[in-house]
C-alpha cells in the first residue's frame, strides 16, 4: 500500500455490517484465541497474538475522563473454517490500535452525548503506515454486549446441557439502562429465550422508556414480559442472568438481592473508578469469577475480593462448565483483540485492505473462522 490517505469508515458504514451471528462468532473466536497458547499443546503453531495491557490517560484532574489506548498485533495467522478443517488460508498479520474515550458526564450534557467514543486505527504491518481509520463506538458497544452473550452461553447455559442456550427460558435483569444496558436488553431478547426482562436504572424514567420501547418492538408472539423496576432488588431477585453496566462507585447489588441458591450468572460490565465496584464484596465471596483476558485483569483487578477462576476461552476449550447452582461472574474488562477480530471480519464486507483481509472464504464458509497457526490449529 502506498502513502495514500487512509481509508475512513464512518459509523453508518460500520453499523450496516454489524449483526449478532457475525459479532458473536468473532468474539467467541477471539476469546479462545486470547487463551495463552501452551507450547506443549501447540508445538507447531507460529501464529502470534500480542495484546499488551491497555494504557489509561486521565484527562485533567477531574475524575471520570479517561483515554484508553488498546494496541494489538495478530501475527502470521490464518482463519480456518471448522466445516473444512485443514483448509487454512494464506497466513497474514494485522497491526492495530483502538482509542477509546470514556467521559462519564457526557449523557448529562445538553444535548446529551454518549459516555464512550472509539476509533480503530489499522496499520500496514510491513511499512507501519496508517491504512485505515474506522469509527469504533458501535463496534465497542456490540463487542462488549457480545462478550456478555458468549460468557452467558458458556458460563450459565452450558451447565444445563449442550443445547440449553436454545431450549431453556431465563429471567434477565439489566441494571443500568444507558448505552450498554439498552443493547444488552435488546441482544438478550434477540439471542436467547427470555421469559422476564427486568430493567433497573438510577432514574426510573429511563428504565421505563426502555421498557416501553422494547415491549413495542418485540414480536407480539414473544414470550418476553418487560418491566421497569424501582430497585435493584426488585429487578434481580428472580433473575437467572444479570447484566450490570453503570458507572457506580458503590455497589448496586448485594448478595441478598440474588436468587442465589438456584444458580445465577452475572455479567459485570461497567465500572466506577474501580472495575468491580458495582457488585458487593459478599457476592464475590460466594462466586466464581471469570475474565476475558488475564493480561488486563492482572493489571486492572488489583484488590478483587475473589480469585479469578479462568478466562472464558479456557472454559470454551475445556468444556469444564460451572455447576448448576453456582454463582458466576464474568468480569468484562474489554479486550481489544476482541474488537480486532471484529474488525478483521467486518473489513471482509467492505472488501478493502485486502492485505489484511484476503479471507474471502468467510463469504464462502460463513463466519466459522478459527484463529490458528499456518500449519493447522
Ligand atoms: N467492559 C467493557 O468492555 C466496557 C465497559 N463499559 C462500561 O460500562 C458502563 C456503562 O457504559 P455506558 O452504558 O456507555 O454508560 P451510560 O452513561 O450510557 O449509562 C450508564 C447508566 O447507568 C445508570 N447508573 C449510574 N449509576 C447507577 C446506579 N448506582 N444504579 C443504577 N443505575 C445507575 C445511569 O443512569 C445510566 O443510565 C461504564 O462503566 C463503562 O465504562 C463500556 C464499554 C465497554
Ligand atoms: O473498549 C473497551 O474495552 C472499553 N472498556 C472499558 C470502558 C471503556 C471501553
Amino acid at each position: 500500500m502506498s502513502s495514500s490517505t487512509p481509508a475512513y469508515y464512518n459509523a453508518d458504514a460500520v453499523r450496516q455490517v454489524l449483526s449478532w451471528p457475525l459479532v458473536n462468532r468473532a468474539v467467541e473466536t477471539a476469546l479462545v484465541a486470547i487463551v495463552k497458547q501452551d507450547a506443549e499443546t501447540h508445538p507447531q503453531s507460529t501464529s502470534f497474538a500480542c495484546q499488551p495491557k491497555r494504557s489509561f490517560t486521565a484527562c485533567g484532574k477531574e475524575p471520570g475522563r479517561i483515554l484508553f489506548t488498546m494496541p494489538a498485533y495478530v501475527g502470521n495467522y490464518s482463519l480456518e473454517s471448522p466445516k473444512s478443517p485443514g483448509d487454512a488460508q494464506q497466513s497474514r498479520s494485522t497491526l492495530a490500535c483502538k482509542l477509546v474515550t470514556s467521559f462519564r458526564e457526557n449523557p448529562a450534557r445538553d444535548p446529551p452525548l454518549p459516555s464512550i467514543h472509539a476509533h480503530v486505527l489499522l496499520f500496514d504491518n510491513q511499512t507501519g503506515q496508517l491504512s485505515a481509520i474506522m469509527e469504533g463506538t458501535d463496534l465497542t458497544t456490540w463487542r462488549t454486549v457480545s462478550a456478555s452473550l458468549v460468557a452467558t452461553k458458556y458460563l450459565y447455559f452450558r451447565r444445563f446441557g449442550s443445547q440449553a442456550e436454545l431450549e431453556r427460558s431465563i429471567n434477565v435483569a439489566i441494571v443500568g439502562c444507558g448505552v450498554q444496558g439498552q443493547l444488552h436488553a435488546a441482544a438478550f431478547c434477540a439471542n436467547f429465550r427470555v421469559k422476564q426482562l427486568n430493567l433497573y436504572n438510577r432514574t426510573l424514567a429511563k428504565a421505563q422508556v426502555l421498557a416501553d420501547e422494547l415491549q413495542r418492538t418485540l414480536d407480539t408472539e414473544s414470550e418476553t414480559q418487560v418491566k421497569a423496576c424501582s430497585s435493584a432488588h426488585e429487578a434481580c431477585q428472580d433473575a437467572d442472568v444479570i447484566c450490570i453496566a453503570t458507572y457506580a462507585k458503590e455497589s448496586v447489588i448485594q448478595f441478598a438481592d440474588l436468587k442465589a441458591k438456584q444458580g445465577v450468572h452475572i455479567n459485570a460490565v461497567g465500572a466506577g473508578e474501580v472495575h468491580f465496584s458495582e457488585l458487593a464484596p459478599d457476592i464475590y465471596h460466594q462466586a466464581k469469577v471469570y475474565v476475558d483476558c488475564y493480561t488486563n485483569a492482572e493489571a486492572e483487578l488489583v484488590g478483587l475480593p475473589a480469585p479469578i477462576t479462568a478466562e472464558v476461552g479456557q472454559i470454551i476449550l475445556s468444556e469444564n462448565y460451572p455447576k448448576e447452582t453456582e454463582i458466576t461472574i464474568f468480569q468484562s474488562m474489554g479486550a481489544f483483540l476482541l474488537s480486532l477480530l471484529n474488525y478483521m471480519t467486518i473489513s471482509v464486507f467492505f472488501k478493502v485492505i485486502l492485505k489484511f483481509t484476503s479471507h474471502c472464504f468467510y463469504l464462502r464458509h460463513g463466519l466459522g473462522g478459527r484463529l490458528c497457526g499456518p500449519g493447522g490449529s
